[in-house]
């Protein structure tokens, strides 16, 4: 059980964190993960003074060679035992009733119970009471030993064997919680299909395939690791990665995500990544991560526990022992304090935090949505403005060629062989229009050495021994290339609301080439929802104001910021700070990690695939639905909301039958009742949240489009 502050090992869950629901004591979480798709056992040790040493033995023990099935942590003897213990608890309790209170057969029944159900209890609260901390274990343990020191036996039974019960469910309940992410682990398959060195195909665990192994995969079948399609072509349900269960169109070049759905075509691929460290593996690492980071609430709580508990304490001894002196009745008084122990048993306040912030960090992966704590869970309520990156954010971020203008009479076809050589080296979207053009044009492309990117303005490189600069119009006046003929049609090009690069060498500009970007899909949608959040969009460009005002108005937002550096982006988004704004910001470049890094939460799109920005934003997208960022804030909102309904339950029920036992109102079996009631209700509160269906309904219906696309 995890409550009982020893180190537990939660073998049945195949993740794990700890949770101890009265811990004093930062936790500190040991795992033990063992090799990729085994369980990891991780122990809570709220106990032991911290001293990951003392658990070595139980570590070792749990992490040996029987593999960590064999101690299952609630066994089949347990649950025999816990059944034995209600029944005792009930026959005390019912010849108690009948008249029998003084009857020796009463007290040894309820000992039985006890005995049978309570000795964890007793073990955790007797040593949490000599490292001076109080817990509920010891809260309980006190209960209990007080009631049959003044002869309520019966009662005494009840009360160990319904916290008991209370306890075990609410464990339950939070690995249930924590379990709904790592399942998604079992849709990757144990084997895959791969080509040996004699031609044939073997079905070999995934654990052996080497990188770079090539693999088959049948239509219906899932996707066992990571890789790049080699040949086949079929649309892929990648919803365990991205939340989205429209099929994504595959074909060579695209990548595929291990736990995905081959629906119609025959695939072979090549291996990109072990099966340890498949996008799904890592996904669920990271929530594993932030399951164990503790939310704000929490910290609040863990603070509260520990003022709280010693001075229930306090509380419960003046009770037993002031009204008693005034006016006698001593047992009724300490029966009194017993009731009051009992009411005052804070494990439902203490529960219903971590059960409500796992289940919405697993409900929002399990919307492709990955969130690095619960910190940021319950910051996305306060969002109240959003800065997007233009192109790949709002924009498909695949530009086509729109037109061509060389600008002294030199062979477009020359000029234009000359870019796409600068342009092939890099791997900015605008250069990737060229690339692509002078692909199907199959232009002829040349050398290109001392090539160097210019980050926010172009690149520059030496073909056939001459200096080439390809970029917008800031580098063109900082090289001191910018006329007034070039001006004119620089503007002529971006009116249109086209991005504009232009080639220069060492003298002058030499042909202008214009891009084109097109809106996402449900990015219109995606603001729009954010505004009836009350989130204000606002967006930040590299590009040139007319082609940001025009990507603006198509996507619905008000503010464009154009022409920006790095550092301006990092800028504006200091400002809106400044202003007491909660900002948020939405990028892919490396133009856009400065603000990235410096916003109240820093969201990253396409993630999947692109391991930095998994890694480093606070939310990763897995792909590139901008309709999730609303999606997050609602989950963020309906969070919060929950956690606060949950504080109020608790405590207000508690405080009801405060007044309830002071007044002498109570008995230990209310008070236990009404314990357990409170922490169930809030425990299920919480788990509404893995159910919950922040409105999915509002995707696109348009047209899937490749994902892979958007990983530049
Ligand atoms: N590597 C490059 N190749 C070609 N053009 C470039 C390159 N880098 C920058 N540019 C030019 O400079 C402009 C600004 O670039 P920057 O990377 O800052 O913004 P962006 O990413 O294109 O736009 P946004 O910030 O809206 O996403 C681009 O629109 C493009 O015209
Ligand atoms: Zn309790």
């Amino acid at each position: 059980m995890v409550s009982t502050g020893q180190p537990v090992c939660l073998a049945s869950s195949p993740i794990f964190i700890s949770s101890c629901p009265e811990l004093l004591d930062p936790v500190v979480t040991i795992g033990c993960a063992m090799a990729s798709r085994q369980p990891r056992r991780v122990w809570n040790m709220s106990c032991c003074d911290n001293q990951p040493q003392a658990l070595k033995p139980e570590i070792d023990n749990c992490c040996g060679a029987d593999g960590c099935s064999s101690s299952e942590h609630r066994s089949a003897w347990g649950r025999w035992r816990l059944a034995a213990a209600g029944l005792a608890a009930l026959a005390a309790e019912v010849l108690h009733l009948a008249g029998l209170a003084g009857d020796w057969r009463v007290a040894a029944l309820a000992l039985l119970s006890i005995l049978l159900c309570g000795l964890g209890t007793y073990k955790a609260g007797w040593q949490a009471i000599r490292r001076r901390e109080l817990n509920i274990n010891a809260l309980m343990s006190v209960a209990v030993t007080g009631a049959m020191l003044i002869g309520e036996w019966p009662e005494a039974a009840m009360v160990m064997f319904l916290f008991t019960i209370a306890e075990l469910i609410e464990e339950r309940s939070l690995e249930r919680a924590r379990r709904a992410i790592s399942s998604l682990l079992d849709l990757s398959p144990a084997q895959a299909r791969v080509l040996q060195a004699d031609g044939r195909w073997r079905d070999v665990s995934v654990a052996e395939v080497a990188l770079g192994d090539r693999v088959r995969v049948r239509p219906g079948e899932r996707i066992a690791l990571d890789g790049e399609v080699l040949s086949g072509h079929s649309s892929i349900n990648q919803a365990p990665i991205t939340g989205e269960s429209l099929p994504v169109d595959k074909r060579s070049g695209d990548t595929l995500f291990a736990g995905s759905l081959n629906q119609q075509g025959e695939l072979e691929y090549r291996v990109t990544a072990a099966a340890s460290n498949s996008t799904l593996a890592r996904i669920i690492r990271a929530v594993e991560q932030a399951q164990a980071s503790q939310a704000p609430t929490q910290r609040f709580i863990d603070r509260f526990a520990r003022i709280y508990t010693p001075a229930v304490f306090a509380l419960a001894l003046v009770v037993a022992l002031v009204p008693a002196l005034f006016v006698g009745d001593w047992l009724e008084w300490i029966y009194r304090a017993l009731v009051l122990l009992v009411v005052a048993c804070p494990c439902a306040l203490v529960i219903s935090t971590p059960v409500t912030v796992v289940s919405g960090l697993t409900r929002a992966a399990r919307l492709g949505i990955l969130i690095k704590g619960g910190r940021f869970l319950e910051a996305g309520r306060e969002l109240d403005c959003l800065a997007l990156d233009k192109t790949g954010t709002l924009t498909l971020g695949q530009p086509e060629l729109t037109d061509i203008e060389p600008l002294n009479g030199q062979g477009s076809e020359l000029l234009f062989g000359l870019a796409a050589s600068l342009a092939e080296r890099s791997d900015h979207p605008v250069s990737s229009a060229l690339s692509r053009a002078a692909r199907q044009q199959q232009a002829r492309l040349q050398a290109v050495e001392g090539f160097a990117a210019l980050p926010g303005s172009g690149v520059r490189g030496r073909i056939d021994g001459q200096d080439y600069w390809l970029g917008n119009r800031r580098l063109m006046s900082e090289l001191g290339r910018l006329d007034a003929t070039l001006e004119q049609r620089l503007q002529a090009l971006e009116r249109q609301g086209k991005s504009v690069v232009v080639l220069a060498d060492a003298q002058q500009p030499l042909a202008l080439f214009a891009v084109a970007d097109q809106l996402k899909p449900g990015t219109r949608e995606a603001i729009g929802r954010l505004s009836l959040a009350g989130v204000e969009s606002r967006m930040l460009s590299g590009d040139n104001p007319h082609a940001a005002r025009t990507i603006a108005a198509q996507a619905g937002i008000d503010q464009a910021h154009a022409e920006l550096l790095p550092e301006h982006k990092l800028e504006l988004v200091e400002r809106w700070q400044a202003e007491g704004r909660r900002v948020g910001m939405v990028g892919d470049g490396i133009n856009d990690a400065p603000a990235l890094a410096r916003a109240d939460i820093g969201f990253a799109m396409a993630a999947a695939g692109t391991d930095t920005a998994m890694e480093t934003a606070d939310v990763a997208l897995m792909d590139d639905d901008l309709g999730k960022i609303p999606t997050f804030i609602q989950l963020s909102r309906e969070t919060v909301r929950i956690l606060r309904q949950n504080i109020v339950l608790a405590v207000g029920i508690k405080a009801l039958f405060l007044l309830l036992t002071l007044t002498g109102h109570t008995t230990l079996w209310m008070a236990v009742f009404a314990d357990m009631g409170v922490s169930l209700l809030v425990v299920f509160n919480g788990l509404r949240l893995l159910r919950a269906r922040p409105q999915v309904e509002s995707q696109p219906a348009q047209a899937p489009h490749q994902i892979s696309a958007a990983n530049q």
